[in-house]
């Protein structure tokens, strides 16, 4: 038999403590951005190309986690451009999307939110990833469920992109079962292909869909 969910009396000494801790940076720990746009962010600016409300977004990469369609065990989330800097998505848990027996693991539900967040930059024109991304856990989410997404770009400072998600189950007005506070970090298209494995860039450089994509968001006047 596996192992047992049943809960056990606690082992002596093995209560959780505490400590101070400390918030010390260093070179190789930069400061945390904050989650809040300082007072000199601006508004979002929806790109005057950017697909209209309702239009699926496709997916940016055939092998991404997220919304790609080549990788069985992916999230295949959808995603659809809203009004302003807005997209709403849906996700539906697999069982290879599992933590514990019959819900969503955790990090599955976060990496549905970042993708979701890191729609929101089609519709900006602007190449970002992720830098810091906050997540809320609100209730449990069982297999088979359809994960509601909604996000929206709230602020943008520099090259930080601001942005905030919420994930809903039981319909697109149903209660509120993650949440999520993002930074995205504009980059130029050479990130990838300076970081990128040589194989994949390779392949992708040869894709003429691929290649089209990327160029869609090289310029953004
Ligand atoms: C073609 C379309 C592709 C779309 C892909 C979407 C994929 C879905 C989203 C993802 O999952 S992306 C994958 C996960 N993320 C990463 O792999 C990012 C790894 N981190 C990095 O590559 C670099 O740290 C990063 C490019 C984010 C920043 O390095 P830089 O050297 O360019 O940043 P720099 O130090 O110049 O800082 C610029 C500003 O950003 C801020 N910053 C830098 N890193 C940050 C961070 N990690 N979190 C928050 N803020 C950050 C930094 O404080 C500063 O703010 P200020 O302008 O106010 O001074």
């Amino acid at each position: 038999m596996g192992p047992s969910l049943a809960r056990r009396a606690r082992l002596p000494g093995t209560a959780v403590r505490s400590a101070a801790v400390s918030a010390a940076t260093s070179p190789e720990t930069p400061p945390e951005t904050s989650l809040v746009p300082p007072d000199d962010a601006v508004a979002p600016v929806r790109h005057p190309e950017a697909p209209a409300p309702g239009t699926p977004l496709g997916a940016h990469y055939d092998h991404c986690f997220g919304c790609g369609q080549a990788l069985p065990h992916g999230l295949h989330l959808q995603a659809h451009a809203g009004e302003g800097v807005s997209v709403t998505a849906e996700f539906t848990v697999k069982p290879q999307h599992q933590g514990a027996p019959g819900l969503a693991h955790g990090g599955v539900l976060t990496s549905a939110l970042d993708e979701t967040l890191g729609s929101l930059n089609w519709l900006m024109h602007s190449i970002a990833v992720t830098g810091r991304l906050e997540t809320d856990f609100l209730l449990p989410v069982p297999v088979d469920t359809v994960l509601h997404l909604d996000a929206r770009c709230t602020a943008v400072h520099g090259r930080k992109i601001y942005s905030d998600a919420v994930g809903r189950i039981g319909g697109p007005k149903g209660p509120i079962a993650v949440r999520a506070k993002a930074v995205f970090i504009e980059v130029k298209v050479e990130h990838f292909i300076d970081n990128g494995r040589k194989e994949e860039i390779e392949a992708a450089m040869e894709d003429p869909d691929q290649v089209r994509r990327a160029r869609a968001f090289e310029v953004n006047p």
